[in-house]
């Protein structure tokens, strides 16, 4: 989802007003060259040490970049000076093969209007029932039917890597709510299987596009065609040509029908898009950009969830209590309330607390368009990238306090409790301001489902239970080797479950 912060240079903690002290260019290199493989870690040390929370990176030949975890620089980055701070062109140069002009890459009036149009997309109607038929009909399929067998065993120990599964599971759903019919099938002329390895092989190629100290490494293979960029054009013909077939199906067959659909309020993504005469280039662009932006980030969230409650079995108990009572008769599957009710607030807390330490999108970064100086007196010229750092801003003890490094969920309760809850410019795990996650409460409607189905039927025993897995941040993050279970029933299961039952809870971040 984003673009990495990226290179190394001379890094000055930004503490001086408009003109950040720089180290030593050489030592600088050689820091980077030592921490290349542990970047991340790097940089929020770096921020933690510098007295504003900001670090300069300016490297010879490159783009100079400010990463900041300063909350009042990332609300003036993303909400009050939000005109000056677009996504840019080197970001959309970048992902523009895959994504098109998709809302994901699109700036300016192009991006307002799809958002406007989009935004429909996420309403509660929609989520109860796209959404909903979606998950229930995933998780019975493969999701759920794949634990019970490896509980089962088939007469020998069976382990499950859960983050894989995960991902697999976020994809379909997302497939089946973007192209799905209205019972969320999905009519693609190629099977789902085939779409996502086409996407993880044009989202990974991308991802290396961003992390290149010099863009025109890859611009040049691709002008001759070679290489990886060989292969991002064969991966990306694969996902528009199959989208492009349903779209221009769809658009015309709907264009015909979007009279009565309407009427029957059962309008959806691609009728509404055509009857406001975008091409279907456009409207397949902006499937693309749906699918990219929904696909691996819940599973990412709900990989280190599963892990944190194998190490943290007082919180899962309380999970677990808490879901069984939003069950009420015991028929359905608790975790997400679409009426706003505060049901599910102790497993709506552990997924906030999750992904503060373990954030699916690691950092991201806009581009000024004209100078500017950030609150903390950080100078920005024009052309410059700007990067909040939600990983690095999730671990300052600065923002969250001596227990940053904690799993501690209860904090996330202290703050509703307090009635003021968390701002989303000192944890822009979603981004913040104009251009926040619009799947926010459907990715939490998706991760309360799974964590309830899930913890309530299995308990998930890691195969390396020692140490922590390794946090990897590419374009979306995920835990290197996967995340390998065993898997045992629970006694406490209960056999059937609904979407009707679910109650999502009124966001604590908002
Ligand atoms: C835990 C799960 C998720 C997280 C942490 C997350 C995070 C984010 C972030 C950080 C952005 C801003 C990225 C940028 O502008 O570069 C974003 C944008 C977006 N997200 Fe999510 N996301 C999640 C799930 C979803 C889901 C399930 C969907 C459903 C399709 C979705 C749809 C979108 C869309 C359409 C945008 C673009 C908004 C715009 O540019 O106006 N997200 N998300």
């Amino acid at each position: 989802l984003a673009a990495a912060a990226g290179g190394g240079g001379s890094c000055g903690g930004s503490d001086d007003h408009a003109a950040p002290r720089s180290y030593p260019l050489v030592g600088c290199l050689l820091d980077f060259y030592r921490n290349r493989r542990r970047l991340l870690a790097w940089y929020t040390g770096l921020l933690a040490a510098s007295p504003s929370q900001t670090i300069v990176v300016d490297r010879l030949g490159a783009r100079r970049t400010v990463v900041t975890a300063n909350p009042a620089n990332v609300e003036h980055v993303l909400r009050a000076n939000f005109g000056n701070y677009p996504k840019g062109k080197a970001f959309t140069d970048v992902l523009g093969d895959l994504l098109g002009g998709g809302i994901f890459n699109a700036d300016g009036e192009r991006w307002f209007a799809q958002r406007k149009l989009v935004s429909h997309e996420f309403s509660a109607r929609v989520m109860r029932e796209a959404v909903g038929v979606a998950l229930e009909r995933e998780a019975r399929a493969r999701l759920l039917p794949a634990l019970d067998a490896a509980a089962e065993g088939g007469g020998g120990v069976v382990v499950v890597d859960v983050q894989e599964l995960l991902r697999q599971f976020a994809f379909n759903v997302i497939c089946r709510v973007a192209l799905g019919g209205g019972g969320g099938e999905v009519a693609l002329a190629l099977p789902l299987s085939r779409l996502a390895a086409a996407f993880d092989a044009a989202a990974a190629i991308s991802a290396r596009r961003g992390a290149a100290p010099v863009a025109a490494a890859w611009k040049v293979k691709r002008a001759l065609g070679v290489g990886s960029e060989r292969r991002l054009r064969e991966e990306v013909k694969v996902i528009r040509d199959a989208i492009m077939e349903f779209v221009r199906d769809s658009s015309s067959r709907r264009r015909r029908e979007q009279l009565l659909a309407a009427a029957r309020g059962r309008d959806d993504l691609v009728s509404r898009m055509a009857a406001s005469g975008y091409p279907d280039e456009a409207i397949c662009d902006m499937v693309v950009s749906f699918i990219m932006a929904g696909r691996d980030t819940t599973s990412s969230a709900l990989t280190w969830f599963f892990w944190l409650m194998t190490r943290h079995r007082n919180v899962e108990r309380e999970v677990l209590d808490e879901v069984d009572a939003c069950m009420g008769d015991g028929g359905g599957l608790a975790g997400v309330d679409l009426e706003g009710s505060r049901r599910a607030r102790v497993l709506h807390a552990a997924l906030c607390e999750t992904m503060r330490l373990s954030p699916p999108v690691a950092w991201d970064s806009k581009h000024a368009a004209e100078d500017d100086v950030l609150p903390d007196g950080t100078r920005v010229g024009r052309g410059d990238r700007v990067t909040y750092f939600p990983y690095g801003m999730g671990r300052m003890e600065a923002i969250w306090g001596a227990d940053a490094g904690e799993f501690r969920p209860g904090r996330w309760l202290a703050a509703a409790a307090a009635g003021g809850g968390v701002s989303p410019f000192k944890y822009p795990v979603f981004q913040g301001g104009p251009r926040t996650c619009l799947g926010k409460d459907m990715a939490f409607v998706q991760m309360k489902f799974v964590a309830s189905a899930v913890l309530r039927r299995f308990e998930l025993r890691p195969v390396a239970p020692e140490g922590s897995p390794e946090f990897v941040p590419l374009l979306t993050a995920h835990m290197a080797g996967g995340l390998k279970v065993t898997v045992r029933r629970r006694q406490r299961q209960n056999g059937t479950f609904s979407i009707d039952k679910i109650v999502m809870q009124k966001p604590v971040v908002d």
